[in-house]
C-alpha cells in the first residue's frame, strides 16, 4: 500500500489496542464498514466504502484529527482535553466511561485539590493536570478549573508552586513509592484506586468515547454524516429492544405511558375491534420492569425482540 491508495478515501482513525479497541471494531462491523486488516499493518482499506481505517494509539487520535492528518476518529474525551485538540465532537458513543480523579493516600487528610497546590502530583495527563493546577493557582475554584480545561480561549498560566511529573502507566504506584503526594488518573470501578490504598479527592473531568472530526472537514465530506448515522443506528440497536403486545383499546393510554417509544409507538388495529397491537422500542435495561407493568395494565402476548440495526429520528 502506498500514498496513492489513500487518495480520495476518508481517513478514519480507530484505537489500535487498549480499552476502546474492541468496541470500536464492533461499531465498524455493525455499521457494515468492511475491511481486511493485514497482519501488523495499521492502515486497512475498506472493501465496500471509500474509507481507509487507520489504527493508532487512542492518545494520538485527537491530535491527528485536530491537525487534519486524518478526517475522523474515535477516542476518549480525556484524550481530546489532554491534546488540547481543536476537534468537533459529533457523537458520544456511550462506552469508555470513567472519571479523571485527583487521588491521595487514604492515610492522608487532604480534603480538596486546593490543598494539593504546592505539592507533588504524578499523572499520565501532564497537560490537563498542568492546566488544572495552573487554574487553581490563579485563584479559580475546582469547578472553574475543570470548566477552563474545555475553553480554548482561556489562557491559563503554568503552575509555579505545584510539581507535575509525567509517568506513562502504573500511576497508582507513585504515592506508595514516595514520588507523589497525590496522583491524577482514570477511575472506573475504583478497584485499582482502592487496591493502591488511595481515595478520590476531586473529579477533574468525566470522559467517554466519542466520534470526532476535523472541524474543517465536517461539511465537505458527506461520508462523515453517513458514518455518524450508521454508528448511531448500531448504538441504538445495542441499547433498545422492540416490545410488541396486544392491549384492550380502553387501556391503550395507560400502556402507551409505559412504552412511549423513541418518538411514538406504532399502534395497529386487530380483527377484534376492542383490542389493538402496540409495537415500541424500549430501553433494554428496563425491559423486565416494563413487561411487569404492561401485564398489570392488561397487556397480553408481550413479545420482546432484539434489534439487529436501526435508524431512529433525533
Ligand atoms: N478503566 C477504564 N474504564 C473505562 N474507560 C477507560 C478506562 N481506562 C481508560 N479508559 C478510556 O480508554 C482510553 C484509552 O485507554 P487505554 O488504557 O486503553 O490507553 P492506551 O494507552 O491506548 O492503551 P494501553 O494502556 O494498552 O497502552 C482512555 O483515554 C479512556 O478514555
Ligand atoms: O477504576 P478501575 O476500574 O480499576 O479502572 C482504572 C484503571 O484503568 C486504567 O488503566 P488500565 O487498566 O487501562 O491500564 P494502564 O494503567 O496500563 O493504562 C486507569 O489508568 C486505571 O489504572
Amino acid at each position: 500500500m502506498d500514498f496513492s491508495d489513500l487518495q480520495d478515501r476518508l481517513l478514519f482513525a480507530v484505537p489500535k489496542k487498549g480499552r476502546l479497541h474492541e468496541q470500536c471494531v464492533a461499531l465498524l462491523n455493525g455499521g457494515d464498514i468492511q475491511f481486511h486488516r493485514r497482519n501488523r499493518l495499521d492502515i486497512a482499506l475498506s472493501t465496500n466504502l471509500p474509507i481507509a481505517l487507520v489504527f493508532l494509539p487512542a492518545a494520538d487520535i485527537a491530535k491527528f484529527v485536530g491537525e487534519g492528518n486524518v478526517d475522523l476518529g474515535i477516542t476518549g474525551q480525556d484524550m481530546v482535553a489532554e491534546n488540547g485538540a481543536n476537534v468537533e465532537e459529533i457523537l458520544k458513543l456511550g462506552f469508555g466511561k470513567c472519571s479523571l480523579c485527583v487521588q491521595t493516600p487514604t492515610s492522608t487528610s487532604y480534603k480538596s485539590s486546593k490543598d494539593l497546590v504546592g505539592k507533588r502530583i504524578v499523572t499520565s495527563f501532564e497537560s490537563v493536570v498542568g492546566r488544572y493546577f495552573g487554574a487553581l493557582e490563579a485563584g479559580m475554584d475546582e469547578t472553574q478549573a475543570s470548566a477552563a480545561l474545555w475553553d480554548h480561549t482561556a489562557t491559563i498560566p503554568l503552575p509555579k508552586q505545584t510539581t507535575i511529573n509525567y509517568v506513562s502507566g502504573s500511576v497508582e504506584a507513585a504515592c506508595a513509592l514516595g514520588l507523589a503526594d497525590a496522583i491524577v488518573d482514570l477511575v472506573e470501578s475504583g478497584e485499582t484506586m482502592r487496591a493502591a490504598k488511595l481515595h478520590p479527592i476531586t473529579t477533574v473531568l468525566t470522559t467517554e468515547a466519542v466520534l470526532i472530526c476535523n472541524p474543517a472537514k465536517h461539511n465537505t465530506n458527506p461520508l462523515i454524516e453517513m458514518i455518524k448515522r450508521r454508528i448511531e443506528g448500531v448504538i441504538a440497536a445495542q441499547r433498545y429492544v422492540l416490545c410488541n403486545y396486544n392491549i384492550p383499546r380502553e387501556k391503550l393510554k395507560e400502556a402507551v405511558a409505559i412504552t412511549p417509544g423513541k418518538k411514538a409507538p406504532t399502534v395497529s388495529p386487530l380483527e377484534d375491534n376492542d383490542w389493538v397491537a402496540v409495537s415500541s422500542m424500549v430501553n433494554k435495561k428496563e425491559v423486565a420492569d416494563i413487561m411487569d407493568k404492561l401485564e398489570k395494565v392488561g397487556a397480553i402476548d408481550v413479545l420482546v425482540f432484539a434489534i439487529q440495526n436501526c435508524r431512529v429520528g433525533n
